[in-house]
């Protein structure tokens, strides 16, 4: 038996507070320094010269003090080589949002003349919307998992698939879908599952996106988007970062690093609060449908009978908000909020429908959960969206 820590591979679960942090006992340091630097001092001007001709040529990590923090950060650095290792990737590249994320590798793309996309539907709403709107230059064929390959095209950069897909939770495999991409590279928005159920890279995508605003920093606190990739992609990503900008705030690295420590507990324990929801979600008269992924997760999708906005206005513990992957749970109504910029019939097409809710659970005790859900399921249509604040306090119930 191999019992060398250093080269017996590690569990995520140990990669996930321990990756990012190699250094840190040499540096005398428990907790990650956060180093909130713009730029960085240097009496050698011909050395940062030479720093920036060696990114400006390759997109390499600056060795060294990183000139500006356009180019690099040490606080988001460490956010990127921990999450590289969970996503079983060389490197990974990070943004101010997921949307800053899935721009630059559009750039990247269309840059080289590739700006032809093949897109499986549903995409998250404002994924959708800039490869409808061809906002960036780039042109989008949507098509289903079966009709990947005939849509590729000598002009096609990227083929781009959520799985499980936002709001629906529809999945597609990823093997098979890799095979169809051929030399093309296949990007899957590992946002909903995380690599705590599901690594992409090794069933052969390419590329791996997350809105790290959701389950890697896991408050709801943080605002980012990130890349995992080969080397030679991060290079390109880091130099259109750099030359458009939308770089991640180290602090926002700094919370990240943080949540990602915390990343396999708190999907495993959401996800069995999940699956025991979608069990008595299921077994409810008014509620007309339950989607759920085979991979499992925390996120639930159902179509009620009744009236979904009655819903979202009836949950008393449950918040009604859009976004996901907080502590807390959430819920929305996708057709009126993440996917209203899709045109309705491409939307309804996708499967959201008018009757489609949107759930991320979170860490509170399933009972509560249940309680909350299964009397705002029987809320009457027109009730007040806010609880009472001034004058009628709102009972609180007590801690059991
Ligand atoms: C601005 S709406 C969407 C935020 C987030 N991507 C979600 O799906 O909830």
């Amino acid at each position: 038996m191999d019992n060398d820590v250093s080269t017996t591979p590690r569990a995520l679960a140990t990669e996930a507070v321990h990756a990012g942090r190699e250094d840190l006992a040499a540096l005398g340091l428990h907790a990650p320094p956060l180093d909130l630097s713009t730029t960085y001092p240097s009496y050698d001007t011909r050395a940062e010269a030479a720093r920036i001709d060696e990114f400006a040529g390759t997109g390499a990590r600056p060795d060294g003090p990183p000139v500006y923090a356009r180019l690099d950060n040490p606080t988001t650095a460490r956010f990127e080589d921990a999450l590289a290792r969970l996503e079983g990737t060389e490197s990974a590249v990070a943004f101010a949002s997921g949307m800053a994320a899935l721009t630059a590798v559009l750039l990247v793309r269309a840059s080289l003349g590739l700006r032809h996309v093949v897109a499986v539907r549903p995409l998250y709403g404002c994924s959708d919307h800039l490869l409808t709107a061809g906002l960036l230059g780039t042109e989008v064929t949507w098509t289903d998992p079966a009709g990947v390959a005939e849509a590729i095209r000598p002009d096609t950069g990227l083929v781009m698939v959520e799985t499980p897909a936002n709001p629906t939770l529809a999945e597609v495999d990823i093997e098979a879908l890799a095979h169809s991409c051929g030399s093309v590279p296949l990007l899957v928005d590992n946002t909903f599952a995380t690599p705590v159920l599901q690594q992409p890279v090794r069933h052969g995508a390419r590329i791996v996106l997350h809105s790290a605003t959701k389950y890697l920093g896991g408050h709801g606190d943080v605002l980012g988007g990130v890349v995992a990739c080969d080397e030679e992609f991060a290079r390109a990503l880091r130099q259109v970062r750099f030359a458009t900008g939308g770089v991640l705030h180290p602090l926002a690295g700094y919370l990240l690093l943080r949540g990602l420590s915390t990343l396999p507990v708190r999907v495993r324990a959401a996800s069995a609060t999940a699956a025991e929801l979608v069990r008595r979600l299921s077994a409810d008269p008014r509620v007309a449908r339950v989607h759920y992924p085979r991979i499992g997760g925390a996120m639930i999708a159902f179509e009620v009978y009744g009236d979904p906005h009655a819903v979202t206005a009836g949950v008393r513990l449950i918040t009604p908000a859009v976004s996901l992957g907080s502590v807390d749970t959430l819920i929305q109504h996708p057709a009126s909020i993440s996917h209203r910029i899709v045109a309705e019939g491409d939307r309804r097409a996708a499967g959201v429908s008018e009757q489609l809710l949107r759930m991320s659970v979170g860490l509170e005790d399933v009972e509560d959960l249940w309680r909350d859900l299964t009397q705002a399921l029987s809320a009457p249509s027109g009730r007040s969206a806010r609880p009472a604040v001034d004058g009628s306090p709102v009972p609180r119930p007590a801690v059991r």
